[in-house]
């Protein structure tokens, strides 16, 4: 199997016999300070991540007794003395320390204590997705604002990695289930992220990505109708398909193969956009879009197949970076907690036409490969695939509008983000074994 090819695995070795060895592995437990250490700054007895809960691997279960182990290994001084509950008593304190933070896990290796909002303030929002590379992310922010948080998620993409630590906090629900059913629930806000965007994975069952697109918008503004809830639809900088216009401002109607292998994504979700004007205007449902350019950072999935992933994975073993086509073609790369933030201020205002949320740093893919391998400093060739059919020229968002509206840019350079996202892979390397990502093509998500 090469590189290029459409199949694809992930070896897993350590991790997995890890969680059932129940023994702690020597870089395994280097992994987990590093991260709590680089990424947590502790205030009292809370620890406030970097940049949220950045660090998802793998799969894997803990015992109680684990938990108490790794809360040893926090930056907090609460954590720092905890140790195995010896008696009755000592595990019912931790049981009820531990029922208003999160648990510390190797997707989120520091413990943090959520505040405590009045049920006034403390609102009910639904993710969709949220158990995906971006909901998990927007997750975290929320749950550590205080909220209540209900994740919607039927796995295709999602993994329960990215979750796992908040699943005993008591503001937090998971519902395993997909959009395309209807669901009812109560809740103030629904963030609606539910869709695969990885072009492998979306092409792989395109009947199914349309379905999400449509019948699950449908359902979920159908419940924000019923629950008289705000609605946001993470919509893509896709709709604006090959653009004849660069850089691409909202106003643009975009250039879209409607018959092309990326179309099941594009179409679907600009018909989803339409859908949450139709329920605007004929319900008054208070909908907000965001057009999502290239997103990257730790808890992409290792066969996500999309370009970062990709070439940062490829360099990290020395094996060739694949470039499609010449590489003449560019994108503008940002990184997954200024995203966060842009939906998260996007809700929060009262703007409700769409808004591009991007990074304008563009690289032509053929820079993008030799920066990664630089910042790598790998021995990988450079290899040159055919091009794929459809693959955008061009893109990069003009995001004068979020500047105007939400107050919003992003805050981290690509190379920072690169940076971090470079040592989640190098982490997960060292965790699992060799990884061949997902070459171009339909492909399902590999575990
Ligand atoms: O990352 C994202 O946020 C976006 O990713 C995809 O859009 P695309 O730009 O095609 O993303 P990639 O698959 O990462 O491709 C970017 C470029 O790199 C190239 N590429 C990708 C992978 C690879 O191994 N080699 C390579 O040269 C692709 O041909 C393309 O030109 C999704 O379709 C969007 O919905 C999503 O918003």
């Amino acid at each position: 199997m090469t590189p290029s090819s459409p199949t694809h695995s992930t070896k897993k070795t350590a991790i997995t016999t890890l969680g059932e060895d129940r023994h702690m592995h020597s870089s395994y437990s280097q992994f987990r300070w590093i991260c709590a250490l680089g990424m947590g700054i502790a205030i009292g007895n809370v620890v406030i991540p970097m940049s949220y809960m950045e660090f998802a691997p793998h799969n894997n279960t803990f015992t109680h007794n684990q938990h108490m182990r790794y809360s040893a290994g926090t930056v907090s001084d609460k954590y720092k003395n905890s140790k195995s509950a010896n008696t009755w008593e000592e595990l019912v304190e931790q049981k009820q320390m531990f029922a208003s933070q999160s648990i510390p896990t190797p997707a989120a290796p520091v413990a943090m204590e959520t505040p405590k909002l009045s049920s006034k303030e403390r609102k009910k929002i639904m993710i969709t997705g949220g158990a995906g590379f971006v909901g998990s992310h927007l997750a975290d922010k929320l749950m550590m604002e205080g909220h209540e948080v209900i994740i919607l998620d039927n796995f295709f993409t999602g993994q329960k990695t990215n979750i796992d630590h908040w699943m005993s906090h008591p503001h937090f629900s998971l519902i395993v289930g997909d959009v395309v059913d209807p669901i009812h629930l109560e809740v103030d806000e629904i963030y609606h992220l539910a869709c695969p965007a990885s072009p492998p994975h979306y092409q792989f069952n395109p009947v199914k990505t349309i379905k999400t697109s449509t019948e699950g918008t449908m359902n979920m503004l159908g419940l924000a109708k019923r629950v008289g809830a705000k609605i946001l639809l993470t919509s893509t900088s896709e709709i604006y398909g090959d653009p004849q216009v660069h850089p691409q401002k909202e106003d643009y109607w975009g250039n879209v193969n409607p018959m092309g292998p990326r179309s099941c994504y594009d179409e679907g979700k600009r018909v989803a956009e339409t859908m949450m004007y139709a329920y605007k205007h004929s319900n008054n449902v208070d909908v907000r879009i965001a057009r999502i350019f290239n997103t990257f950072g730790p808890r992409m999935h290792p066969n996500d197949g999309r370009v970062v992933s990709n070439f940062v994975i490829q360099s990290l073993q020395n094996k060739p970076i694949t470039i499609y086509g010449e590489g003449e073609q560019t994108r503008s790369f940002q990184y997954v907690s200024d995203l966060v933030d842009g939906l998260h201020a996007l809700m929060n205002g009262k703007y409700g036409a769409p808004v591009n949320l991007g990074n304008p740093q563009e690289f032509t893919v053929a820079e993008f490969a030799t920066t990664i391998k630089e910042m790598t400093a790998s021995k990988s060739e450079i290899k040159k695939l055919e091009k794929t059919a459809d693959d955008p020229n061009k893109r990069k968002p003009d995001i004068s509008l979020a500047k105007q509206e939400l107050n919003w840019e992003p805050k981290v350079s690509v190379k920072e983000g690169l940076a971090k996202t470079i040592e989640y892979f190098r982490m997960v390397l060292l965790s699992t074994g060799e990884i061949i990502p997902t070459g171009p093509g339909a492909s399902k998500p590999q575990n």
